[in-house]
């Protein structure tokens, strides 16, 4: 089974992460399938592009541990979460508008994805969080300092030091998320971008550039890739590597 699907319907791109087995843990082929939805997405006919999970249980684990714990230094961490932060900074940068449709669970690098997206909904009853620094390491992706511009000083410290999932209502509280659906994860994609699908693409592109010229003047790419750096560090540390054999070994 392919671990990525990709569709269009109606000018909006959907990217789901198919590995619901494994609580649609981002793998290197998911990396491929991301690397390659983004760029269709900047096809003339796309306006917008959605991000989901299969199934009911989870949005995204975050990085597959099962994987990735065989990178043991900082160097091999480093290499990983490089490439998955140039992944982040292209859907945060691309001239259209993003959505996260988070269908269930979104922990460590999948709240990380969703923050790269302009809008993030959550199915009722999910929960989610940067549950990185329970692993004795930061946000690796870009997430960290990507909410950082997004959400308020205190919250965006709150949810990353905190480092525990929170359920549905209190994401919406903490700005984290911008509407609560029930129901089918596309449809409930497509009828928050109801309205915005109806603008022309040069109008949409106007508005997001606007956005982008932002954060590049903040000097988004310039930070994430320190977060990288540092991230790759703790990486390498013993305390990451036994919080990680503690999950795998449960
Ligand atoms: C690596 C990048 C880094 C970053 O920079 O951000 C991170 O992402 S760090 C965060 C990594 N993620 C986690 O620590 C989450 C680990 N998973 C969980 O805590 C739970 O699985 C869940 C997401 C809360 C879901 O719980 P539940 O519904 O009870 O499912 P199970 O725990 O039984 O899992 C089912 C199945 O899936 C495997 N799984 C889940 N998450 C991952 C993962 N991230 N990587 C690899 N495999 C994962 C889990 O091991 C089970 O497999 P089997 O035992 O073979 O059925």
């Amino acid at each position: 089974m392919e671990s990525y699907i990709i569709e269009e319907q109606d000018g909006l791109l959907v990217f789901t992460i198919n590995r619901e087995e494994k609580r649609n843990a981002i793998s290197y082929d998911v990396m491929d399938g991301l690397e390659k939805a983004v760029s269709l997405a900047k096809e003339n006919e796309i306006k917008a592009m959605m991000i989901t999970g299969a199934g009911e249980s989870a949005f995204c684990s975050g990085g597959d541990l099962s994987v990735f714990h065989q990178l043991r230094t900082a160097d091999e961490a480093y290499v990983m979460l490089k490439r998955m932060s140039d992944i982040l900074i292209k859907i945060l940068l691309l001239p259209k508008p993003t959505i996260a449709v988070m269908n269930g669970t979104a922990v460590g690098g999948g709240c990380e994805l969703a923050s790269a997206c302009d809008f993030r909904i959550a199915k009722n009853g999910m929960r989610a969080g940067f549950i990185q620094g329970s692993l004795a390491i930061t946000t690796g992706w870009g997430g960290g300092t990507i909410i950082s511009e997004k959400l308020t000083h205190a919250d965006a410290m709150k949810m990353l030091m905190e480092a525990i999932p929170y359920n549905d209502e209190q994401l919406l509280q903490l700005g984290f998320v911008h509407s609560i659906y029930s129901g089918d994860a596309i449809t409930a994609g497509q009828s928050y971008l109801h309205n915005i699908m109806k603008l022309e693409s040069d109008v949409l592109k106007a508005y997001k550039e606007m956005f982008i010229k932002k954060m590049i003047h903040n000097g988004i790419e310039e930070r994430v890739n320190e977060e990288v750096n540092r991230c790759a560090i703790l990486w390498g540390e013993e305390a990451h590597h036994e919080q990680v054999a503690k999950f795998l070994n449960k």
